[in-house]
């Protein structure tokens, strides 16, 4: 049996079809039009070369193939008339379902689940993100072997290579990917250890940091561009090695701030997903404030922020807990002008909501100093009179605090620090010890 190889299951330019289907009395909640783009996206976010889409209304389930034999055959058609080499069906597939729609359409079929599995691949870019992929697509690929290959289990002859004599071939299967796993699970413990340190570390710094979060396609990586790209060169060469995906943000009234953009969030997030990128999606979790980039412009918007807020739950993130959380509301040059006002004024009433276009940069200054807001809520500006001698309680002050001013009066230094109530706790208890 071979492992997961991110470029094995699909091939760059490989000509595909999209098929998406959709249970009757189901849909409500997303229009046909937009999960046959968003499907259409994914696969194009692999280097797929998309020559039709097409979504099928399943009157009744067929358990062989999931669509029905009419559909099947009118696939098939397709993809022979197209000479498309690739089917991609937007739902999750039992393996038995899989394999038969191959053999009746003669082509590769992939489900949604295997889809994202290629395309966190294709983009974990660090090492903790290629095994969190690769254990995630041996997981799948375990629940495959069980359910597939059981009727197909014989005896192996009684050589004993692999296993003892009597181990039956899905058992050796199954005993090579626990191995795996087990293995990959131990590199991935040293991993985080290594990471954990390097948070660790951040956060004995003063920066705050901010965290984007998204449906996938809502402008993550245009808003992170724009916040970033008057970023000092030398210093994200520093964050670069950290993580490649952390770079300095300029917040009015802070001297540093570190930005985090994190994988985009789609519907049906396979559950297994989830759990491999836990860890990733930690850094959102310990984060001092979340932006939720939401793409306004898109009809199921609401059930997108829904999605977010699903993913952001699984990972023990609640509302009103956690990270401080701010809306941007992207994508507003989009919409018509009606539209626009209406929007501007519901932004106008809430609290947490700034509306943008991640893409000219309207809005992301006052984005900018929204965040600068939140980040200073809860603290205050202490007037602060230290005998220059105290060298380190000088330095803990700058690194836990904001100095905003330092000038020496007479043989005392006199500070105007910004700190939050724990720290100013913490200082005063160093002052009575
Ligand atoms: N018109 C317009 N387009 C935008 C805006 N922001 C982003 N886009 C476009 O929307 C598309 C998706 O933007 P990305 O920044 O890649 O989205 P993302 O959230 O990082 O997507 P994932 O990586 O899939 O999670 C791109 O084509 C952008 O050019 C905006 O404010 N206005």
């Amino acid at each position: 049996m071979t492992f997961y190889d991110p470029n094995n299951d699909v091939t760059r330019g490989e000509r595909a079809l999209v098929v998406v289907p959709e249970r009757v009395g189901e849909g409500a909640r997303r229009s046909t039009e937009a999960r046959l783009d968003e499907a259409e996206g994914l696969a194009r976010a692999i280097g797929l070369d998309v020559i039709a889409k097409r979504a099928f209304r399943l009157r009744q389930i067929r358990p062989a193939t999931l669509l029905g034999k009419g559909q099947v055959e009118e696939i098939a058609e397709a993809a022979r008339e197209n000479e498309a080499g690739l089917l991609i069906v937007d739902a999750q597939l039992t393996p038995v379902q899989q394999k038969s729609l191959e053999e009746e359409v003669k082509a590769k079929v992939i489900d949604r689940t295997s889809l994202i599995l290629e395309i966190f691949g294709e983009r974990a870019a660090t090492a903790e993100g290629r095994l969190q992929v690769e254990l995630a697509h041996l997981d799948y690929q375990a629940g495959r072997l069980v359910r597939t290959w059981t009727h197909l289990e014989r005896q192996r002859g009684g050589f004993g290579f692999l296993g003892g004599p009597g181990e039956t071939q899905i058992e050796a299967d199954r005993r090579l990917i626990r191995d795996r796993m087990a293995r990959i699970r131990r590199e991935l413990e040293q991993v985080k250890r290594t990471r954990a340190l390097h948070r660790g570390r951040r956060q004995r710094a003063p920066w705050p940091v901010i965290a984007l979060v998204g449906y996938t396609n809502a402008g993550k990586s245009t808003l992170f561009n724009y916040l970033t790209g008057d970023g000092v060169l030398a210093e994200d060469m520093l964050f670069a090695t950290l993580d490649p995906t952390m770079r300095n943000v300029r917040i009015p009234g802070f001297d540093k701030a570190i930005l985090s953009d994190t994988v985009g969030f789609v519907s049906d997030l396979p559950t297994e997903l989830i759990a491999a990128f836990r860890a990733t999606l930690e850094e959102v979790a310990s984060a001092d404030v979340l932006i939720h980039v939401r793409d306004m412009a898109h009809p199921d918007r609401d059930a997108q922020a829904e999605d977010v807020e699903d993913v952001l739950k699984s990972l023990g993130i609640d509302e009103g807990e956690g990270p401080q959380r701010l809306e941007a509301w992207n994508k507003i040059d989009l919409l018509k002008d009606d539209e626009r006002q209406a929007l501007l004024a519901e932004a106008d009433r809430r609290e947490n909501v700034v509306p943008i276009s991640a893409i000219t940069g309207w809005g992301v200054d006052h984005l900018r100093e929204r965040v600068a807001q939140v980040l200073q809520r809860g603290t205050e500006i202490h007037r602060i009179r230290l005998n220059p001698a105290e060298g380190s309680r000088l330095a803990w002050l700058h690194s836990r605090g904001e100095v905003i001013e330092q000038r020496m009066d007479g043989d005392q230094l006199e500070l105007s620090v910004r700190l939050s109530p724990d720290n100013w706790a913490r200082f005063q208890a160093t002052e009575s010890a």
